[in-house]
């Protein structure tokens, strides 16, 4: 039993004493102060999406679309929100999405590992990204006790992708997540307004660039030759697969796999069919394809079609209400991805954590007020359509 919502005391309490937090606690604050804090370039990037970014905007807009029923006399005292994801007892259903250039967002330049400490810090689990700025083999002990997962972006290359599972593993990461939706860039105006790709300017290539397949594939080292460096990664970074190439993929670990980017019911009982583990339903938080459902409406029904494999979401998570609604809708695991980059823009280490322990407290709480001590009592009838 892990009490999240003491944080709201710990805050009161340290009032009293003249102590206000440093970090905002609405979560629009926290938005614009960290638009402030990172360079521009960095900033489009992370909070640019798809198009005019509708789809993005509805993934968070779909949330107050469904209401929590409260219920009472039931003395949710104590809450549990421990979960088991594919055989690791996590303290909550809370990760931390993986984000290719949070690399970029500390002032120090290592985001990767600011947010691999986050995770250690609040036993909240890391997706750690392909793309980082430092190798996996440095984030992974950060995590300390906090298991991670490492995110694949599946090369053309099947020797690079085997090695960068088999890297993986070796370093400690406990489950591979293969991201399907992004072999190819969606359309984000907000980067080509200012022609702007960090991963083509040589940024958070480091998987790559220490990975002695990758290395083999070049006639001069990364180090010496920079661009030829960039030009291989730009070939090889995206496949665009098929289901002819789930047994592969499925050979590549036994560790748990994970596929992201689902949101269709007959895609996930198929993935499931084809050995895979779990169901990530996303939509990449708007940013790959616009004209799109809110993720959180195809939560649902991919959960329907999943049986018994836990199916994570993430897109759109801004509050505690929202993972208690994800939850609610049959997410197993509910993903947050730039609020926690905004907390470390702003506050690195410290920045996430507060962001990670703000998120917990809140639906903490609202288990408590509404009357829902366990997650298995957030079912479908914890939740009605507002209107
Ligand atoms: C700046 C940025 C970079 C991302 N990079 C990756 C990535 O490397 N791999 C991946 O699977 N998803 C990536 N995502 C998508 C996230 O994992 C997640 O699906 C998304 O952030 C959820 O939307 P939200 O942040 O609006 O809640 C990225 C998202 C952002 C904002
Ligand atoms: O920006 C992203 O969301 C992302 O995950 C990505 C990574 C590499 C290439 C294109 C997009």
């Amino acid at each position: 039993m892990t009490r999240f919502g003491d944080f709201q005391n710990e805050i009161y309490f340290a009032g009293l004493t003249g102590r206000v937090p440093t970090m905002p606690m609405v979560y629009a604050d926290l938005e614009a102060r960290a638009a402030q804090a990172l360079p521009p370039s960095i900033l489009s990037y992370v909070a640019g999406g798809a198009g005019d970014e509708a789809t993005q905007r509805g993934n968070v807009d779909a949330f107050a679309r469904w209401g929590v029923v409260p219920r009472m006399f039931v003395g949710a005292k104590e809450r549990d929100l421990s979960v088991d994801l594919s055989g690791l007892k996590l303290p909550s259903p809370l990760f931390l999405a993986p984000v290719g250039v949070v690399g970029l967002c500390t002032q120090d330049g290592h985001g990767d590992l600011a947010a691999a400490r986050a995770a250690a810090r609040t036993g909240v689990p890391m997706v750690a990204s392909t793309l980082t700025v430092d190798p996996m083999e440095q984030v992974v002990p950060e995590l300390g006790d906090t298991p991670g997962f490492f995110q694949l972006y599946t090369p053309t290359d099947r020797e690079l992708a085997a090695s960068l599972v088999t890297r993986a593993e070796a370093a400690g990461f406990k489950g591979i997540v293969v991201t399907l939706d992004t072999w190819v860039t969606g359309w984000r105006p907000r980067d080509l307004s200012t022609a702007n790709f960090p991963q083509l300017r040589g940024h958070c290539l480091a998987n790559y660039f220490t990975d002695p397949v990758f290395r083999a594939r070049l006639g001069k080292a990364p180090e010496d030759d920079l661009m030829a460096a960039v030009g291989l990664w730009a070939q090889l970074f995206g496949n665009p697969l098929t289901w002819e190439d789930l047994p592969w993929l499925r050979s590549l670990t036994s560790l748990p796999l994970i596929v992201k980017g689902i949101q269709y019911p007959d895609d996930a009982r198929r993935a499931i069919d084809g050995g895979v583990d779990g169901i990530y339903c996303s939509n990449h938080g708007g940013r790959q394809a616009n004209g799109g459902l809110p993720a959180l409406d195809c939560l649902a029904s991919v959960v329907d079609a999943s049986g018994d494999t836990p199916v994570l979401f993430d897109s759109g998570v801004r509050s505690g209400s929202d993972i208690v609604k994800a939850l609610a809708l049959g997410a197993r695991a509910v993903g947050v991805g730039r609020p926690y980059v905004w907390g470390l823009a702003l506050g690195g280490v410290d920045g996430a954590v507060h962001v990670l322990r703000s998120l917990l407290a809140e639906a903490d709480l609202l288990m408590a007020v509404d009357g829902y001590p366990t997650l298995a009592d957030l079912t479908r009838d914890a939740l009605r359509k507002v209107g």
